[in-house]
């Protein structure tokens, strides 16, 4: 179920050992949670949010999500628990003590961008135009045949905006959205705040906007874990998010196993 990806650098059939001094940063879609149709339809479970909760724990509250999504999604997907998150790729950050990061200007042109993609959208209603406040996803995961259209719309966009648009690609999106920072910047400043600075990151993540987190923890001597089977800077993989969701629930179960002992 869950393999080294890079059998030379660590060995085969197994992820890296469990230890409290991890800091644990999670993505969100394709990782946590299964890909679904339209970015509404996706779930977390009771089971997911009680590991999630009990893992928090027991990292002395050094767990994190990093994901594209806005932080008041990831905030109602998790209710009621309220993590230290990166949202809209590190755009929006909120620390383990509740702060919020100063966030990011919308460039110049940014509205006649989303009109821009508005109008294709009506012209194209299979399309789905997400807005976020520091960004534009447009979805095609309805219409895989338009993909070309809309990537090459996307990269007329990018130089209209003062200074120009990021364009970041996803799982059946293609994002315009503000430039200043990615998933390895956001773990790199989690990293340096408590209760984060001093323990080993971990970051597991399915997508190509995850390997900037990838790359960054492999960089501070942590552990990269990709979900699914790609061409990754990830040192370690895992099957599927069906298979996430099971190692992290047998790992927060070990955990309450761990802390009944040690009370009798
Ligand atoms: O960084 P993540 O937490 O993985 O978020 C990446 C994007 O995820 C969402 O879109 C993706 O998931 C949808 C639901 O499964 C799916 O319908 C879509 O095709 C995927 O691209 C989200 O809507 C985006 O805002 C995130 O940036």
């Amino acid at each position: 179920m869950i393999r080294a990806a890079e059998p030379a650098t660590q060995p085969p059939d197994a992820v890296p050992e469990f230890s409290g001094d991890w800091a644990l940063f999670l993505d969100v879609d394709g990782s946590l949670l299964d890909i679904a149709d339209h970015p509404g339809d996706v779930r977390a479970d009771e089971v997911l949010v009680q590991s999630l909760a009990c893992l928090r724990s027991r990292l002395c509250g050094a767990l994190a999500l990093i994901s594209g999504r806005p932080l008041k999604e990831l905030d109602s997907l998790f209710a009621p628990l309220h993590l230290p998150a990166a949202g809209q790729h590190g755009l929006e950050r909120r620390s383990a003590s509740g702060q919020l990061l100063p966030g990011f200007d919308l460039p110049e042109g940014f509205s006649q961008v989303e009109s821009r993609l508005a109008l294709f959208v009506d012209c194209h209603p299979e399309l789905f135009l997400e807005r976020k406040s520091r960004g534009l996803a447009l979805h095609y995961r309805q219409a895989p045949e338009l993909e070309r259209e809309v990537l090459a719309l996307a990269e007329a966009l990018v130089p209209t905006c003062t200074p120009p648009l990021l364009l970041q690609r996803g799982k059946m999106v293609v994002e315009l959205r503000v430039p200043g920072s990615n998933k390895g910047t956001a773990i790199a400043a989690f990293m340096a705040e408590r209760p984060f600075a001093g323990r080993r990151p971990i970051f597991i993540g399915d997508d190509i906007t995850d390997e900037d987190g990838f790359r960054k923890v492999n960089e501070l001597d942590g552990h990269s874990v990709l979900v699914g089977s790609r061409d990754s800077a990830a040192r370690w993989s895992i099957a599927s998010a069906a298979d996430l969701r099971r190692w992290l629930s047998q790992l927060a179960s070990d955990v309450s196993s761990e802390q009944t002992r040690e009370r009798t």
